[in-house]
């Protein structure tokens, strides 16, 4: 029947590589606190979701990103919550800088191959294998609490 729509709220996430390694940032407070995860945040109305991106990732990781693509969309939904968040995810492939530790973020070098899924968000094992081999995705999961997927679409798509 009817279904109430949420309240979308659109954040960014922006994921660092460079050869055969992925940077990646511990939450040190706030949402998401304790879990590894690539750099993002909310998109201010005075911004474009691309402007939003580069400057959070300046923010929680101190890099100036010179070169980012759109590769993944994500929605997130928490059950018992009207809130949508749509994350728009970015590959960072060229920037300025060395990370930094921030007041929000620790960040490390991981190998692709030793990426710590388990203090990660659980919907990150499902869809790197898709960004890592450089297809473009679309998904879809729906959260109960912050460590459990009640279900979830996961679709490769041509375009964004
Ligand atoms: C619920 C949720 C939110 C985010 C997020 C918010 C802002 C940037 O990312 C996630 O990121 C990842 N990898 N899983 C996530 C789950």
């Amino acid at each position: 029947y009817f279904q109430m729509p949420a309240t979308r709220k659109v954040f960014t996430l922006a994921m660092v590589r460079k050869t055969n390694s992925l940077l990646l940032g511990l939450k040190k407070k706030g949402f998401g606190e304790g879990k590894w995860n690539g750099f993002g945040g909310k998109v201010e109305k005075d911004e474009t979701v691309s402007e939003g991106a580069v400057r959070e990732l300046e923010e929680e990781s101190g890099l100036v990103a010179k070169c980012l693509r759109k590769i993944g969309i994500l929605e997130f939904e928490f059950a018992g919550d009207p809130v949508l968040l749509e994350v728009h995810v970015f590959d960072v492939t060229h920037y300025e800088g060395e990370p930094v530790e921030t007041e929000e973020m620790l960040p490390q070098w991981f190998p692709e191959d030793g990426i710590p899924y388990d203090q990660m968000w659980p919907d990150d094992i499902l869809w790197y294998p898709l960004y890592l081999k450089g297809t473009k995705f679309k998904g879809y999961f729906l959260y109960q609490g912050h460590d459990t997927i009640l279900e979830y679409t996961l679709t490769q798509v041509e375009h964004l």
